[in-house]
């Protein structure tokens, strides 16, 4: 599918590499189809030795270069890197943003571009365990949404969703899902040790807790309220513990936290 195609990654950071490092575990491509482009060199160097692919410092040639192309700067740093990409693509190249906020529309009109997808995916990429929500411009055709399907598969699920406005809630869940996840991760593991427990041991307990009850919510199908009633025994000590998390408003902080995410998104994509 993605055979003979090049690929040049804009921004090869945390995801920028990610993509990289997926695309040729699953050796969807050979390395030498693959150019990351960023202004450090030594970012390039930690680069090239892990995955050996082409380096460049030049945007506008990787830009030129790639069938493919794909922009993981920071949002902030967007505008200066599609200013001097303005009417510089190929016609057919496909261009695949994971910035954070930014619609196609930004692309299509800085770039003169409207070859276009905008996906969210998020750090379990690294491992292949990603989830990532996928939009397209109208004119991107299906050979080219099959090669977006193909490269974002390399970072584990993939949706596709019709509509962009979706793409701002879904960095709200999926993109920055994995922070929330984390941090919940800490404080349970920080409780295990003032308990008691040596920490080695509580991050064990904590993360399988973590994995195994996502695994169950999902190959059960159930309702997570009909979950955690199972797991909460009359006079027991779930209960106990569920008490003070609602008097915590654990429910309304999660949403609160979740819109936030929401509205900034928004908000980086007017910037
Ligand atoms: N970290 C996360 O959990 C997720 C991040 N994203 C999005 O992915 C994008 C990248 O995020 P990270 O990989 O976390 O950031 P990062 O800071 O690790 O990577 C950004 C890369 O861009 C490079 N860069 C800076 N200026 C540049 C320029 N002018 N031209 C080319 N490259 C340049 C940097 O040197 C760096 O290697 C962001 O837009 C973010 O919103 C999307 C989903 C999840
Ligand atoms: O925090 C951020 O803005 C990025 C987007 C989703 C996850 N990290």
């Amino acid at each position: 599918m993605l055979k003979d195609l090049r690929i040049a990654v804009i921004g090869p950071g945390a995801m920028g590499e990610a993509i990289i490092g997926g695309l040729l575990r699953q050796e969807l491509v050979a390395p030498e189809q693959i150019l990351a482009c960023d202004p450090y060199e030594s970012r390039l160097r930690e680069v090239q030795a892990r995955h050996a692919v082409h380096t460049s410092q030049d945007n506008l040639a990787a830009a030129q270069w790639g069938q493919i192309v794909i922009f993981a700067v920071k949002p902030q740093q967007l505008k200066q890197v599609l200013q001097p990409l303005r009417g510089k693509l190929r016609p057919d190249a496909l261009v695949i943003s994971i910035v954070a906020g930014a619609t196609i529309q930004t692309f299509t009109e800085a770039l003169e571009h409207p070859v276009v997808v905008r996906s969210m995916p998020n750090t379990p990429a690294m491992i292949g365990e990603g989830m990532t929500v996928w939009t397209a411009h109208t004119e991107v055709d299906e050979r080219q949404r099959a090669w977006a399907r193909t490269v974002l598969s390399a970072l584990g699920h993939q949706i596709f969703v019709d509509n962009e406005t979706y793409l701002d809630m879904s960095t709200a869940l999926n993109g920055s899902g994995p922070a929330y996840f984390f941090l919940m991760m800490e404080a349970m593991v920080d409780a295990g040790v003032h308990m008691g427990l040596a920490r080695r041991v509580a991050e064990e307990l904590v993360i399988q807790t973590m994995l195994g009850s996502a695994r169950y919510a999902q190959q059960s199908g159930k309702h997570p309220a009909e979950l955690r009633n199972a797991v909460t025994s009359p006079g027991g000590t779930t209960s106990a513990a569920l008490s003070e998390l609602e008097r915590g408003a654990i429910r309304t902080v999660l949403a609160d936290a979740i819109w936030a995410a929401y509205r900034r998104s928004m908000e980086l994509g007017k910037s």
